[in-house]
């Protein structure tokens, strides 16, 4: 079209001048402040571009983690005009986001996210009063003491879970899909979804299928550097994003509302309904007055369906990195089996009153948090005043990332850690040893709020499944193993994507003797 090019012509050329102008005003700033101290190491940024040419734009966490081994355990990165701070080590995350939390709690701006309808997702809120009182609702509910309420419908959901894998095994990412969804709805909206297209699922899958590609960052650079481009009116050609985002907040408003109003509508009927987020908070909502009130019921809403968008993928990522690791090492399944028999007896199955028995089967759970963290930069945290750490400048604003990526890559204390080792986390007398790998789950006051939740689903899928399948490769039909590439995709979390393989019931593992556990 004839307006192509001069467009972007202009394009390029307003980018390079919003970069260029940002730029000298953050070096001028920056020379103020600074009062004599380096920015940290790192590598030398090109004029107004920095080293955007030298990330790997798809998987940063590689790049970051390559250049450790040159910059340190804190490096200093400019994109274009973004100041970039990447912590490497646990005990300089834990200095500044833990230590000086007060300064590095708040998130940094994304011009996509509210466009896109993610301003009812609080983990992008700002540190502040809001962002406050939706953790106090979360932790209610998700504290560690308090999730345990949910062990006995976690444990349903599992054995669930097993009897659609036996039906359908080669469709066992779905499974797993259904497991983290059950577990997550029952638990937020005292919902049940149905293990195929569910309409409340599929309102939130249609949300993130519209909204999550709008935060990648060559997307929020283009809306930053262009705010225009929502203004464009919609006839216009151009008018793209206009459009997309208009359709991507629809679907956000809907995500927010439905899964509320099905349970808030079950509680005004006077129906029996089981202890969840949503209507335990309804309840205590009542008795606020009307602005309080109205703060209250916002902040709920929008808890609520945070919790659904930071739960699913993140657990499905996590079991399906656990089948391929059982997949590629028989010999760590049939370990864990032979533990769990010998503790739970092959006739039973587990529960949670066994964990502290299960060593090894913790150890795998651990080893797979290690391997494949699902978020491997985690959340990014900001700077909201410039610090000086170590005798290093940090900017005001500066975007912080924990490299959990590079964390989890540690030779010293993860030696040969592109293995898959669960013996790692074991001592010489075969318990557990106490590196709890829980730096995947965050740093600071934004760590994440359902670790607890996320930890009991993780270890009961993953016990259970143990307990009752074997996993092996698919066989092509000379019965050779069918050699398969894995590939990782980034969406809210890094997840690998369905491989073939091959999973069967144990034996002495029979539907009616699953179906009976259920009735239990
Ligand atoms: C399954 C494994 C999970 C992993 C590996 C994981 C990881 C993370 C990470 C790295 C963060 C960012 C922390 C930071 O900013 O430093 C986070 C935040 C968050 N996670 Fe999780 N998560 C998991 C499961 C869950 C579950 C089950 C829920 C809900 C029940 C949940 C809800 C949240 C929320 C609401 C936040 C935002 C917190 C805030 O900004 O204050 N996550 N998670």
């Amino acid at each position: 079209m004839g307006w192509t090019i001069p467009t972007t012509q202009l394009a390029a050329l307003a980018a390079v001048t919003f970069v260029s102008v940002d730029t000298i005003r953050r070096l001028i700033r920056n020379r103020v402040e600074r009062k004599g101290c380096p920015l940290p190491p790192g590598p030398t940024p090109l004029p107004f571009l920095g080293s955007v040419l030298s990330v790997n734009t798809e998987e940063p966490f590689r790049s970051y983690t390559e250049w450790r081994a040159k910059y340190g355990d804190i490096m200093y990165i400019q994109l274009l005009d973004m100041d970039v701070v990447v912590l490497n080590s646990p005990s300089v995350a834990s200095d500044l986001l833990e230590k000086r939390s007060q300064t590095y709690s708040d998130r940094p701006f994304i011009a996509t996210v509210n466009p896109y309808g993610h301003d009812s997702n609080f983990a992008f809120a700002n540190y502040g009063e809001h962002w406050k009182l939706c953790r106090r609702i979360f932790h209610q509910t998700f504290r560690a003491d308090a999730v345990v309420s949910f062990h006995p419908m976690q444990l349903r959901k599992a054995r669930q879970m097993i009897l659609n894998v036996m039906d359908d095994p080669s469709d066992y990412t779905s499974h797993y899909s259904t497991f983290a969804a059950a577990v997550t709805m029952c638990s937020i909206y005292d919902y049940d979804p149905s293990p195929r297209n569910d309409q409340m699922v599929s309102i939130i899958n249609n949300f993130i299928e519209a909204s999550v590609p709008a935060l990648m960052p060559e997307k929020a650079v283009l809306l930053k550097v262009f705010p225009f481009l929502l203004h464009i009116p919609e006839w216009l050609p151009g008018s793209w994003m206009k459009r997309e985002a208009r359709v991507a907040r629809e679907l956000g408003a809907k995500m927010v509302e439905a899964p509320y109003q099905y349970i808030q509508k079950r509680i005004q009927s006077k129906e029996d309904v089981n202890p969840s987020m949503v209507s335990d908070h309804i309840t205590h909502m009542e008795k606020l007055d009307g602005s309080h009130r109205s703060e209250y019921e916002k902040a709920l809403k929008q808890t609520s369906s945070t919790a659904f968008l930071g739960s699913v993928e993140t657990t499905i990522s996590l079991l399906t990195t656990f089948t391929l690791a059982m997949v590629k090492n028989p010999r760590i399944w049939k370990r864990a089996q032979a533990e769990i028999d010998t503790i739970v007896g092959a006739d039973s199955l587990p529960e949670f009153g066994d964990r502290s028995s299960l060593p090894y089967a913790d150890a795998i759970l651990r080893e797979t948090l290690r391997w494949q963290p699902p978020v491997p930069l985690g959340a990014p945290h900001t700077a909201r005043t410039s610090d000086i750490y170590n005798g290093l400048y940090i900017p005001k604003g500066a975007t912080v990332f924990g490299n959990i990526w590079a964390m989890s890559r540690d030779e010293t204390r993860y030696p040969n850690a592109e293995q898959f080792l669960p013996e790692r986390f074991l001592d010489s007398g075969g318990m557990l040893t106490d590196d709890i790998p829980d730096l995947v789950f965050g740093f600071g006051r934004r760590v994440c709020p359902g670790r607890h939740a996320a930890d009991a689903s993780l270890w009961i899928a993953m016990v259970t499944m143990l307990a009752t399948l074997d996993f092996g490769h698919a066989k092509d039909v000379d019965g050779k193993d069918i050699a398969f590439e894995v590939k990782y995709m980034n969406g809210m979390a890094r997840h690998p994507l369905a491989f073939p393989c091959c999973i069967t019931p144990r034996p002495h593992i029979s539907k009616a003797s699953l179906e009976q556990a259920l009735t239990k």
